[in-house]
């Protein structure tokens, strides 16, 4: 499982940079435009300045609207800026038809520019509060429309997680419907060190994490550890093993 950080400044990003060996990604977002909000192409480009160039820097596009060409040129603008993984919330989605035409821009704007660009189609574990397109329709959304990840975030930010509204076994659900159709399958929504021997055990690729790795737990007051991201990394890294042994004790 790769572990996905999301700094919300350079600042942050440099406290990142010193837990780079704990990290594979690094997602640059503006958590006060909203969960995936977008920040000023000039971070995206310090960022990426910021943190060693074998980690790759993501982008958010933000919690975007059911406008296909705003969003197009948005994440073109992400990857011109140095992302190499842009994140889409499709917030305004309210059918999978609309999703597919917003991804398929993004994806044709993006890979046009840097075809090896990995894109990502997120959508929110409490979609029902929000009025967007169900969590289970991600992996077909991304697959239909050529994107290499669905990923799965939480809307509000009010202290309910992935798990309060797609309970284990639809992630893990969600998880085969995106092998089946082989993308990766990505899961954030103020996840906490002891979510991770379940997202391990249903296959998850990515986790994507803010709070739990901030000081104090909370993602808006408090700044990102390196520390936190070690001890992250070291729970990861345990849970994975205990996975492989209990799969080769199985076979
Ligand atoms: O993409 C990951 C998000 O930034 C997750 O943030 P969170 O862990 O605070 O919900």
């Amino acid at each position: 499982m790769l572990l996905l950080i999301s700094p919300d400044s350079v600042e942050e990003a440099l406290d990142c940079a010193k837990a780079a060996e704990y990290l594979d990604i690094v997602d640059v977002k503006k958590p006060d435009e909203g969960s995936l909000g977008a920040n000023f192409p000039w971070v995206i480009r310090e960022i990426r300045d910021a943190v060693p160039a074998d980690k790759p820097v993501s982008a958010t596009v933000g919690d975007v609207p059911y406008k296909p060409g705003t969003v197009a040129q948005a994440a073109l603008g992400a990857a011109v800026s140095g992302a190499t993984y842009i994140k889409v919330g499709l917030y305004g989605c309210t059918t999978p038809e609309q999703a597919v035409d917003v991804m398929r821009g993004v994806v044709r704007a993006v890979k046009d520019y840097r075809p090896d660009a990995f894109v990502v189609a997120s959508g929110y574990a409490d979609a029902h509060r929000i009025g967007s397109v169900n969590p289970l329709a991600l992996p077909d959304i991304a697959r239909v429309s050529g994107s290499d990840a669905a990923m799965l975030d939480t809307a509000v930010k009010d202290g309910t997680r992935l798990f309060d509204h797609v309970p284990p076994e639809v992630c893990a659900e969600f998880v085969r419907l995106a092998h089946e159709a082989d993308l990766l399958a990505a899961l954030a929504g103020s996840v906490k060190v002891g979510d991770l021997g379940t997202l391990t055990r249903i296959g998850t690729d990515i986790v994507g994490v803010r709070g739990a790795v901030c000081q104090g737990g909370d993602r808006n007051t408090g700044r990102i550890q390196p520390q936190l991201v070690a001890d992250f990394r070291a729970e990861m890294d345990r849970h994975a093993r205990e996975q492989s042994a209990a799969v080769a004790a199985a076979s």
